[in-house]
C-alpha cells in the first residue's frame, strides 16, 4: 500500500487541521463539518492527479480547445456517520461520481481489546473496473475500514482502491497494509502518534462522529 500525506499544501491544510483539533473551535459543529468538507476537497484534488484522464475537444463560442478530463469518475463510498461531511468534499470535487454508503460504528468497551465494530447498513454501486475511494475521516485501529473493505471485496473487484482519512494512527495504517490489496493507496491529512487505551487517536481530535452530530445513545 502506498501512503500519501497531504503536506504539499501546508498553508491550506494545516489551518484546517488546527481548527479541527482545537477543543474550543471544534465545538462549532457547522465549522467542524465545513472543515472536514474542505479537507476532503483538498485530498480529492491531490488524489485526482493520479486518476487516468483522456483529452476531449470542446467547441466554445469563440474557438476549439482540448481539455483532459477523467476517463470515468471514481466511485465514492463513505462510512456513516462521521464520514458524511468529509465525503461531501469528495462529492464536490468528483461531482458526477456514483456513491455508496455503509453504516459502521465502534462499540467501545473497557479497553481497546474489547472494541467491536457493528455494521448495519450498506448501499453499494457497481464497482467493476472502477476506481474506488473509501472515505472515513478517522483511521484509528483500522477495524471499521477493514470490515467495510471485506464487505466490498466479497461483492466486487474495483480497478484501484484509494482510502482517504483526515487523521490516521500508525496502528490503523499497519492494519490496512496487512489486509488491503498491494496496489492500494492511502491518502491522509495527518499521520498522528499512536492510539490511547480506548483506541482513540493521539493527539487526534476526539470523536469525529460526536463532533459532527452529537453523542449517540
Ligand atoms: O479505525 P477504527 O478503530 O475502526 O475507528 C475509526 C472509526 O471511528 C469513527 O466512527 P465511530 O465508530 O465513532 O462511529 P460514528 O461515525 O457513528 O460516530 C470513524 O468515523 C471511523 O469509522
Ligand atoms: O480518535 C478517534 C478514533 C475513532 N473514532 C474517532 O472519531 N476518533
Amino acid at each position: 500500500m502506498n501512503l500519501f500525506q497531504l503536506n504539499l499544501l501546508p498553508g491550506l491544510v494545516h489551518p484546517i487541521l488546527l481548527q479541527l483539533r482545537d477543543p474550543q473551535i471544534q465545538k462549532d459543529r457547522l465549522r467542524f463539518k465545513f472543515n472536514l468538507e474542505r479537507l476532503g476537497f483538498l485530498l480529492a484534488a491531490e488524489l485526482a492527479k493520479t486518476l487516468p484522464v483522456q483529452k476531449i475537444e470542446v467547441q466554445t463560442v469563440l474557438g476549439k480547445t482540448e481539455i483532459a478530463v477523467p476517463v470515468q469518475p471514481p466511485v465514492l463510498i463513505t462510512v456513516l456517520r462521521a464520514g458524511l461531511a468529509f465525503y461531501q468534499g469528495f462529492a464536490n470535487a468528483f461531482d458526477q461520481a456514483d456513491s455508496g454508503f455503509i453504516g459502521a460504528y465502534r462499540v467501545e468497551g473497557e479497553c481497546a481489546e474489547q472494541l467491536e465494530i457493528r455494521m448495519n447498513y450498506a448501499a453499494l454501486p457497481d464497482l467493476t473496473d472502477r476506481d474506488l475511494i473509501l472515505i472515513d475521516p478517522m483511521l484509528a485501529t483500522g477495524g471499521s475500514l477493514l470490515k467495510v473493505w471485506q464487505l466490498i471485496a466479497s461483492q466486487a473487484s474495483p480497478r484501484s482502491v484509494h482510502i482517504a482519512a483526515a487523521i490516521a494512527a500508525p496502528e490503523g495504517v499497519q492494519a490496512l497494509q496487512q489486509h488491503l490489496p498491494e496496489h492500494s493507496y492511502l491518502w491522509v491529512g495527518a499521520l498522528d502518534q499512536h492510539l490511547n487505551e480506548q483506541a482513540y487517536i493521539v493527539p487526534g481530535l476526539g470523536d469525529a462522529g460526536d463532533l459532527c452530530f452529537g453523542p449517540k445513545l
